[in-house]
């Protein structure tokens, strides 16, 4: 079992810091007024900053949400590049920027430690039942180290390739999800507009060629419209920023991609921000029925 420093306990970061604590793993954080009472009463402790988590921890795992974030946390003061230890694992899971993370992976290894980054997908529901799709950017020795914490965490677990590959494919399933909930979204709206019953929209479809998680899961909440987040449409925008910034470098058109980064900006201009990123569909109401937010 290893001594496991897990920063940034969200959404995301609770469930899976809890099935490390069931697994038998022990914990540490940091002072932030997010850990519950239920991580507390299994063990998990609170440190003044991420360099004294770096000073006790074996393995260092970080669930925030962007790359200024991750940055912090690892490189700024008090961080945990301070007080990194020798062969320290850093196993970053926020979804950040590809290159930024090469360029962290060279500082943590130059520092002594192995780099990991290994964002996720599966949504809160993936994260609660230690389900997760996990993708690897690391040494074949960095992958072999956290294969066995991941697992505990997920299901799928795949090594992508070297330090950055595993955020690339993360950007990669962004732009799926997003264009397949903006599909979900209009096809329930057309539904909608032309009369029909939604839920039985949906139903049908979901036994033929348009079936989809997302049409299941996400369809279900633009349907009983709970928008309460699940994934804050604010990280799914950074996201698809982030595809839209690797597109220019490439010289690469994404264009449904940059639709959907659009509805996702009108959202978040509405003060739609925190909704869950099904509340895209509100966006498509509005140019409709040039109303945001009922
Ligand atoms: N929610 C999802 O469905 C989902 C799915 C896959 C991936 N992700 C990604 O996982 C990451 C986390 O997402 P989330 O939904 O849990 O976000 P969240 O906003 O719910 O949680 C982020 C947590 O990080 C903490 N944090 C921020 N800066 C910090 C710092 N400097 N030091 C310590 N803690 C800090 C915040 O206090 C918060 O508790 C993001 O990169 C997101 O894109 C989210």
């Amino acid at each position: 079992m290893s001594k496991i420093g897990f920063i940034g306990l969200g959404i995301m970061g609770r469930p899976m810091a809890g099935h490390l604590l069931d697994a038998g793993h022990e914990l540490v954080t940091v002072k932030r007024g997010t850990l519950d009472a239920t991580l507390a009463e299994k063990g998990m402790r609170e440190l003044d900053s991420p360099r004294a988590v770096a000073e006790q921890a074996e393995v260092i795992i970080t669930m925030v949400p962007d790359t200024p974030d991750v940055e912090q946390v690892l490189f700024g003061e008090g961080g945990v590049a301070e007080g990194l230890k020798p062969g320290t694992l850093v196993i970053d899971m926020s979804s950040i920027a590809p290159i930024a993370t090469q360029g962290f992976a060279k500082r943590i290894h130059e520092a002594g430690g192995e780099y990991v980054d290994a964002p996720v997908s599966g949504g809160e529901g993936g994260a609660i039942n230690a389900a997760l799709t996990i993708m690897v950017g690391a040494t074949e020795e960095g992958f072999s180290r956290a294969k066995p914490i991941l697992e505990v965490m997920g299901k799928t677990i795949t090594h992508i390739g070297g330090h950055g590959a595993g955020q690339t494919c993360k950007v990669a399933n962004q732009i799926v999800v997003a264009l397949t909930i903006e599909a979900v979204a209009e096809g329930l709206l057309f539904a909608s507009k032309a009369g029909a019953d939604v839920a039985k929209v949906r139903e049908s479809l979901l036994g033929g060629l348009a079936q989809s998680k997302i049409l299941d899961v996400h369809g279900e909440r633009m349907i009983k419209r709970t928008f309460d987040p699940g994934f804050k449409i604010k990280l799914h925008q950074k996201d698809l920023n982030l595809a839209l910034e690797g597109a220019r470098s490439l010289n690469l058109a994404l264009p449904g991609t940059a639709n959907a980064q659009q509805l996702f900006q009108a959202c978040v201009a509405h003060g739609g921000e925190d909704w869950d990123h099904a509340g895209i569909l509100r966006a498509l109401e509005a140019l409709a029925d040039h109303e945001v937010g009922h």
